[in-house]
């Protein structure tokens, strides 16, 4: 047997999704650089639904669908009014949410491709409203109720705060739902492929996918690169902070990646989008202290930034709560795992690895009094 550790460069399935060629990132064969400036985040989930780019007709119909499955039961939010609030990750409500929604559904069963599509416009209506009704709840404040009239990004800065968002925060916003949307097979998309892969339904693999994706070493790293920008404090504490950690050999939160080498094509988007919000709202220090990490990251190991290192200091200065940030990843990415979703049902193969087994053998049943 030969193990590949992390399955690094193994794969494991044909997509027509999104790819990842020698650094490039396209969706549906569309440059991530040419979707970043141009399309919408409706457009993309769109793109990553039916592998085109909708035309105008389409997109108002995805839209009206999008508007019309925003609210959520009252029973989650009957929920988040239950939990030790101020313990509660905002990533294990959503979580635990996604699981509720499917209770709630009742074509949660039912597998054939048209209650999968539904499923998956509900999911993505829904996910918007969850997130910011479990924020509003924890600071004692009602939910507010989706627009039909506002945009995907735009609804959800405005559930969030209660007040209609700026056009520049939109612009901000939405490229950021644009640039996560889909990646190929990365962690979350993988565990919601297996996941169905069984033949379980959409809710459990978005509820496995969830869980993936909260942790530091994929979509939970951007919650850690605001920690420590915020630790770190000032430009000039950056070198002293970064090669103390590089020495103790701990990771810099926001660099590496498994697969690109070069660098992260989505980084240079929100780079810039750092460099024009911190300044916008006076806060020049979170871009610098940025560039001055990139700076010395890339003199000394070097290792470029991905996604999560300027998207931390840019949902910062749209004024979203730290621990906010990766449960927004998940409110962008759930369009990606949906397509993966759908996908899989399409043409299913149970997947199922082998394991090497490196543990004792030919070992004989001890009764439990003769142990010691
Ligand atoms: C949306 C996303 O999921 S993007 C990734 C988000 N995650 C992060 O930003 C967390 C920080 N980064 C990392 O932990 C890694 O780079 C990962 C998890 C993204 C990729 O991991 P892998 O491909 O398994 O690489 P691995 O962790 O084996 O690292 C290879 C080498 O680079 C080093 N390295 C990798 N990332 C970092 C980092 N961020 N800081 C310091 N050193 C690093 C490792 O210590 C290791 O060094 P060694 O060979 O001397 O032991
Ligand atoms: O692809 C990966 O391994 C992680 C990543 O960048 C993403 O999910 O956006």
């Amino acid at each position: 047997m030969t193990v590949t550790r992390g399955l690094e460069g193994v794969v494991a399935t044909t997509s027509t999704i999104s790819s990842i060629i020698d650094d490039t990132l396209t969706y549906v064969g569309y440059d991530i650089d040419d979707l970043a400036e141009n399309a919408t985040f409706e457009e993309v989930v769109y793109l990553l639904w039916h592998r085109k780019l909708p035309n105008k007709q389409e997109l108002e119909e995805l839209k009206k669908q999008l508007a019309e499955n925003a609210s959520i039961p009252k029973e989650v939010i009957d929920h988040f009014k239950m939990y030790p609030i101020d313990k509660v990750h905002p990533m294990a409500a959503l979580r635990t949410a996604i699981s509720l929604l499917g209770i709630y559904d009742e074509e949660a069963d039912v597998m054939d491709a048209e209650a999968n599509y539904r499923k998956a416009i509900r999911l993505q209506a829904k996910v918007s409203t969850i997130v910011t009704a479990f924020s509003r709840i924890r600071k004692g404040l009602e939910p507010v109720e989706p627009r039909k009239d506002l945009s995907f990004a735009a609804n959800f800065l405005y559930m969030l705060t209660g007040e209609e968002p700026n056009e520049i925060a939109v612009e901000a916003f939405d490229k950021a739902l644009v640039l996560h949307a889909d990646h190929e097979l990365n962690a979350s998309t993988f565990t919601a492929r297996v996941c169905v892969a069984t033949l379980s339904d959409v809710y459990s693999g978005i509820t496995a996918a969830v869980g993936a994706l909260k942790g530091p070493l994929h979509g939970g790293a951007n919650e850690a690169v605001m920690k420590m920008l915020t630790e770190i404090g000032t430009v000039e504490n950056v070198e002293q902070y970064i090669q103390k950690k590089l020495e103790n050999k701990e990771k810099i939160m926001g660099f590496g990646h498994r697969v690109y080498r070069e660098g992260d094509p989505r980084a240079k988007h929100l780079k810039k989008m750092s460099e024009k919000l911190t300044k916008l709202v006076g806060e020049p220090h979170w871009y610098e202290m940025s560039a001055k990490i990139e700076e010395i990251m890339n003199s000394t190991k070097p290792l470029p930034p991905n996604v999560d290192f300027y998207s931390a200091s840019v949902y910062h200065c749209l004024g979203i709560d730290h621990d906010l940030f990766t449960p927004i990843f998940a409110v962008s990415r759930m369009s990606g795992w949906l397509a993966h979703i759908l996908e899989q049902y399409e043409n299913n193969r149970l997947i199922r690895p082998r394991a090497e087994y490196t543990g004792p053998q030919k070992q004989k049943y001890v009764p439990i009094e003769q142990r010691i």
